[in-house]
């Protein structure tokens, strides 16, 4: 496009506050048509503030915007839409209820004879995901898809109304690999027809697979602008953090002592999880691969007891009644879900009951809890692991995602578990923040505990793990530790379930499971220093 036609949004002077935080301070950028712009930053930067802004959902306290060089007012997601501005945030926006074909064309469903025409909604919608490489049957309920399959049809919704500019804030934080690829792909797609694509994301490859420019915030200022692929990578994480980011994964001299988890049988009634069977020691990180729906996730989940399971776990020897979380605190895992929204938080408390309630029981005496100590406890955690917050008695959804992340990381570490349970940990946070985590996870085992890390990302599993468990249709289907300790070893075994060459050292579990009743063996490898 012409370099001297006026952008297609432009930003001036952005200020937003809310109470105690200057959320956005005198922030302008531009984004061109057909460009993919990556807005990244710190957690708390102000990214999805700036992208609430111009999806007209919150209203600046200065500044302005410009669409194709014209001062608008967008009062509403309306008004923003009537530009062509679609935000789609972490929070779908779906009817549950209604059709696909319904929610596509929800608010513009075609009409013939004053009726709807239910023939050409249908075809249209199909029209539109078919556009978008998607194939899913627009007659079935959006509330009966997953939630990758809602997502590409918000994102369906959005190309229907001949969006010009999407913005999508950590839009992949919750989708598989393949559901990321897919989007990636239409991020391309939109962009080489001139669709302007605003991503938010802490996800350097994404960065740099699908962005050719970057966009810093750093407390809520412009804090630098750099074109991709041009930029090296250690250079523009130094932009978000400020400082160089070196030993990114920490390290700990490993010195696994006596097994404090063992697991034996573990498996749901419903087959997603079957029979497992695996020991961690003290002081050693057993990274836990596989794709969605590999049953990782209802590993966390069982050992958290946030659902039904059986089998036999024992914690320090003791056996472990599965099935609630109280009795899984009590047992002494420190388990940390994947979906916080839903699992971990309690929505409208403070930060600081939301981080105390964890403790009841350790700090309350006498019958009751001991405020001064409570404020004192809470505080250290907000410090400790640099929980943003403008005060204690925030509420929590009012903090950023990575901070909610944070502070929940936060009071599960500080309750000095025995075996920590860890899914997804860094899920939202920022580049700085994760290698802090990292830090804080190495210090865990290194102070004793049994660590079980679920994670989708291969890097932070290798950098971090003595073993890796990788699942496969719901069973372990390989523990590889050592040299092994590759992405194409633990890619393809994630992928394929099979080990991708001759890798003496894989330990392949030799008792598949059959049937639900048999276990499968991932009792192997010894430690190592990392
Ligand atoms: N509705 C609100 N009320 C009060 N404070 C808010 C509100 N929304 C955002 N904030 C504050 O504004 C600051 C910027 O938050 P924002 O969500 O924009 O950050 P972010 O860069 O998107 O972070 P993350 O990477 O964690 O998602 C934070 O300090 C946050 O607590």
């Amino acid at each position: 496009m012409n370099a001297s036609e006026p952008a297609l949004i432009r930003v001036e002077n952005l200020v937003k506050r809310f109470p105690g935080v200057v959320a956005l301070d005198d922030v302008s950028l531009e984004i061109r048509a057909g460009e993919v712009l990556a807005l990244t930053g710190e957690n708390g930067s102000g990214k999805s503030t700036l992208s609430k802004i111009v999806g007209g959902l919150y209203q600046p306290d200065g500044g302005r915007i410009l669409v194709d060089g014209v001062e608008r007012r967008l009062a509403n997601p309306h008004a923003a839409l009537e530009h062509g501005i679609v935000l789609i945030s972490q929070e779908l926006t779906l009817a549950p209820t209604l059709t696909v074909a319904e929610n596509v064309l929800l608010g513009r469903l075609p009409r013939r004879g004053g009726a709807v025409d239910w023939p050409e909604t249908r075809r249209r919608a199909a029209e539109v995901l078919a556009e978008l490489g998607v194939h899913i049957d627009v007659e079935r309920r959006v509330d009966s898809l997953s939630v990758e399959l809602q997502q590409e049809v918000e994102i369906a919704r959005a190309i229907s109304t001949r969006a010009r500019l999407l913005i999508l804030d950590e839009a992949t934080s919750s989708l598989s690999e393949g559901a990321t690829l897919r989007l990636l792909d239409i991020v391309a797609g939109l962009s080489a027809r001139g669709v302007a694509v605003l991503m938010i994301t802490h996800r350097m490859p994404e960065i740099y697979a699908s962005c050719s420019r970057a966009v810093v915030l750093r407390d809520g200022a412009l804090a630098g602008e750099a074109p991709l692929p041009a930029t090296a990578e250690h250079e523009l994480v130094r932009m978000m953090v400020g400082r160089e980011l070196l030993d990114y994964y920490g390290s700990r001299v490993a010195a696994p002592a006596g097994v404090v988890l063992e697991v034996e049988g573990l498996h749901t009634a419903d087959g997603a999880l079957q029979p497992v069977a695996f020991e961690v020691r003290a002081g050693e990180v057993l990274g836990v691969a596989g794709l969605v729906g590999s049953g990782k996730a209802e590993l966390a989940m069982a050992l958290g007891g946030a659902i039904p399971a059986r089998g036999d776990v024992r914690v320090g020897g003791r056996p472990l009644r599965l099935g609630s979380p109280r009795r899984a605190i009590a047992a002494g895992i420190g388990y940390v879900p994947d979906d916080r929204r839903r699992e971990a938080l309690l929505p409208p408390r403070s930060v600081a009951e939301n981080i105390s309630f964890a403790w009841l029981g350790t700090i309350t005496r006498f019958g009751f809890v001991r405020v001064a100590a409570e404020r004192r406890d809470v505080a250290k955690v907000v410090a400790d692991y640099g929980v943003k917050t403008s005060s204690l008695d925030k509420r929590i959804t009012l903090l950023s995602g990575g901070n909610q992340q944070k502070a929940i990381l936060g009071r599960t570490f500080a309750r000095g578990c025995p075996v920590y349970v860890l899914n997804e940990p860094t899920r939202g946070v920022d580049v700085g923040s994760k290698s802090a985590i990292y830090g804080y996870i190495q210090a865990l085992a290194e102070k004793g505990a049994a660590v079980v890390l679920i994670s989708s990302e291969l890097p932070e599993l290798i950098g971090l793990s003595d073993r890796v468990a990788v699942f496969h249709h719901g069973g372990i289907r390989a523990v590889v530790s050592g040299d092994d300790l590759t992405e194409e070893v633990l890619g393809a075994y994630a992928v394929s379930g099979t080990r991708p060459g001759d890798h003496p050292s894989v330990v392949i579990s030799t008792d598949t499971p059959t049937s639900a009743d048999t276990p499968t063996s991932a009792v192997a490898g010894a430690g190592r220093t990392r």
